[in-house]
């Protein structure tokens, strides 16, 4: 390297200094979705920015889909699945699939991609260390047909009952960089199929984390026009679920951001996981990335 551009690589370096100090300690969640880690190079350099994260003092945990990975796996076993409003039906048959691929490839998966890196990163699932206790989610809706208000029966998909931090708490002591299986389980022993946004949020309010980041597919929250909304209220986006034009996968997204807001969570935001080093640019950038969804 010339003298010229170690000048400038130390100019930037100092002018990023300040803006690494804003999360100095703090504990960020990063939903990574299954549709975000896509290639292999994309994979490779969320591993490097989370284990840079953990360099300059930060907390990240890292909470994983893998919708699509299932999705292949079912199809390999020519078994059939459908989702209604984002979750996935999830029979006897389904959730034994869902676990093993979560919580056994997709995890090993992430965990060693930010291990290569250079951080010490260890997969557990919500069933590990008590994390995640889950129950049936119960869900309603009006049948329109007879107006009449009906429970949507999705099998073992569960909602997170209760969220133990203490196995995260005691990684992140250790600098470690937790990551995390969305699969919780009942108390009989049950094992539940949890949508990974909904997990994210539940462990970002346990941890009272600075920011939930949901990296996913697309540029943010796109309004009726398709064009990137950078802020919204949760009045907004409760009304962009009402009205149509928040749909499928993202509404479990907003309904997680929501949550985290009212669980005392600072800022959530939905980022654009395909952009190379989206969470950098949302952490470290004064305008940030993506879609901020506030109070
Ligand atoms: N208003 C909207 N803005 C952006 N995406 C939307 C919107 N409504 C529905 N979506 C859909 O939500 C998807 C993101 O959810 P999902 O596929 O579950 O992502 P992930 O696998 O990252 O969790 C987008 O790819 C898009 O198809
Ligand atoms: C209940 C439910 O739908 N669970 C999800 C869990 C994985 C997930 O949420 O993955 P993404 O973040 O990649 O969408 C599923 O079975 O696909």
């Amino acid at each position: 390297m010339n003298a010229e551009a170690a000048r400038s690589q130390m100019e930037l370096l100092a002018e990023a200094l300040p803006l690494l100090k804003r999360y100095d300690d703090q504990t960020i969640v990063v939903k990574y979705g299954g549709h975000a880690m896509g290639q292999e190079e994309a994979a490779d350099r969320f591993g490097r920015d989370i284990a840079l994260l953990e360099q300059v003092g930060i907390n990240p945990v890292v909470v994983h889909g893998g919708g699509p990975q299932i999705n292949a796996m079912l199809k390999r076993l020519n078994v059939q699945s459908e989702f209604i409003n984002g979750l996935r039906v999830t029979d006897a048959h389904v959730v034994d699939v869902v676990e093993m691929v979560l919580s056994g490839t997709v995890n090993k998966q992430v965990a060693d991609c930010i291990t290569r890196a250079g951080a010490i990163a260890v997969g557990i699932s919500g069933k590990d260390g008590g994390l995640i206790r889950a129950k049936k989610l119960t869900r309603t809706y009006r049948d329109p047909d007879s107006n009449i208000e009906k429970v949507l029966d999705l099998g073992f998909v569960g909602e997170p009952e209760r969220v133990d931090p203490h196995v995260l708490e005691l990684l992140i002591g250790a600098q470690i960089v937790p990551v995390v299986a969305p699969v919780g389980v009942g108390e009989d022993g049950q094992t539940y199929n949890i949508n990974a946004d909904t997990a994210a949020g539940a462990i970002a309010g346990a941890l009272n984390a600075s920011r939930l980041l949901m990296l996913t597919d697309v540029a943010g929250v796109l309004g009726e026009d398709k064009q990137l909304i950078p802020e919204m209220t949760v009045a907004e986006a409760r009304a962009g679920i009402a009205a149509g034009w928040i749909s499928g996968g993202m509404i479990p997204k907003i309904e997680t951001c929501i949550y985290a807001i009212e669980q005392g969570v600072k800022g959530a935001v939905i980022v654009d996981g395909r952009v190379p080093h989206a969470v950098l640019i949302e952490l470290f950038t004064e305008g940030g990335a993506g879609t901020l969804i506030r109070p």
